[in-house]
């Protein structure tokens, strides 16, 4: 079988959700006073936009073969990945073939290390990486699930993220992660509300009920430590992303000194082989959690999988929709994957990337089957605005 060729490269800017989930209207619980490392200055507490959570907004990356096919694919990064990929990556994609994803990749990859290797350069590689792969599936006519090597299970299992997992509960997920919403600037008054809002949650969805906390990077080893021995009290299954990403020593000494059946898990601002090996090999954690948006793509997540299935470490992707589905299902070691309420009021199910996608598919009691839509199988929804700031 012979592809076309790539033709060309596109890149554009997207506001208010989408892959940029944190760039949501007032009064949504994802931005109601969640501990954070900036939470140390009171004036940045109660808001994360006040810091500048979404200051990116959306990429969008369109991939078009040389026959009119059009791959597609949304992460964060916003104006200056747009600009990344415009000016720098496209150069390894148009002309090449859809098929040398391992060879365009490492062209990526290498040719931006000297300013790169993590943070906004990988996730404008991880969403030119996701839009070839979804350009491979329709070009072959197959979804990326069947392109990764084909379902191990039928269908999706999910835990839900959200303030609050009562109602996640009702909805027929098998768990809730919630923000952990006071940090160690709270001081012994924060923890204690951080344990009461924990336990409070426990009465109301009782003792089967996962229950994990996600602390997105704000605590430091001591106050983590005293959060998980007694949060341990109260059932909770994980600590995630208690300390900084860049802290593997921290999160190997927590490994350690978390209680007994309690699980550590970190990973979702971590990218590459190179980062999870480090997170693996110093036994940093329990459970590894990439975005397929900003780890280095699906191209890069085969081998963080591999590594982790090796040493026997489970990867539960975080967020990222369709495109960590289509992942998740291939594979043995991610025996469910993560659904991010995006209502206001976490009260319902609504599209994580609500509302740029069109057909993005949602788990109805706590579960999905994917379908055999080629690619991701989900299109660009026309009501929203397209902002191309680069060409080349
Ligand atoms: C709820 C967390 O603070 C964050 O917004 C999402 C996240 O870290 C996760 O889903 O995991
Ligand atoms: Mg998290």
């Amino acid at each position: 079988m012979t592809f076309p060729l790539i033709k060309h490269v596109r890149a554009f800017v997207v506001r208010g959700g989408g892959a940029d989930y944190h760039d949501q209207g007032s009064g949504h619980w994802i931005d109601d006073h969640i501990a954070t490392p900036m939470s140390r200055y009171p004036e940045y507490r109660q808001s994360r936009q006040s810091f500048g959570i979404n200051v990116l907004g959306t990429l969008v990356v369109e991939i078009e073969a040389a026959d009119g096919t059009v791959g597609f694919a949304v992460t964060t990064g916003g104006e200056p990945a747009a600009y990344i990929v415009e000016k720098h990556l496209a150069r390894f994609l148009e002309g090449a073939s859809v098929t040398d994803y391992e060879k365009i990749w490492d062209q990526m990859y290498f040719s931006t290390q000297f300013y790169g290797r993590k943070g906004l350069v990988v996730n404008a590689l991880s969403g030119v990486d996701l839009a070839l792969w979804d350009l491979l599936g329709k070009l072959r006519k197959e979804p990326v699930y069947q392109l990764l090597g084909g379902k191990v299970r039928e269908e999706l299992q999910f835990y839900a993220t959200s303030s609050r997992p009562d109602l996640s509960k009702k909805l027929g997920f098998i768990g809730g992660k919630m923000p952990l919403h006071h940090g160690p600037a709270e001081g012994e008054e924060g923890l204690k509300k951080n344990i009461a809002e924990l336990a409070e949650m426990r009465e109301r969805v009782g003792d089967d009920f996962w229950l994990m906390l996600d602390c997105w990077m704000s605590l430091d080893l001591n106050y983590a430590t005293r959060l998980a021995h007694e949060a341990h009290k109260h059932g909770l299954k994980w600590i995630e992303e208690a300390l900084s990403p860049d802290d593997y020593w921290g999160y190997r000494d927590l490994k350690k000194n978390a209680p007994k059946g309690m699980l550590v898990t970190t990973g979702e601002h971590e990218a590459t082989r190179w980062g999870f090996r480090m997170l693996l090999e110093m036994d940093c954690c329990d459970i590894i959690q990439p975005d397929v948006g900003w780890c280095g793509g699906i191209t890069e997540l085969i081998k963080i999988s591999a590594l982790a299935d090796a040493r026997g470490v489970m990867v539960i992707p975080h967020g990222s929709s369709v495109y960590s589905y289509h992942f998740v299902i291939t594979r043995h070691n991610s025996p469910f994957a993560e659904f991010l309420m995006m209502a206001p009021d976490a009260d319902k199910v609504v599209p994580m990337f609500n509302p740029l996608l069109l057909d993005e598919p949602v788990p109805v009691n706590g579960r999905l089957k994917l379908d055999d839509k080629p690619g991701f199988g989900v299109q660009l929804n026309p009501a929203c605005k397209l902002h191309r700031p680069y060409t080349h």
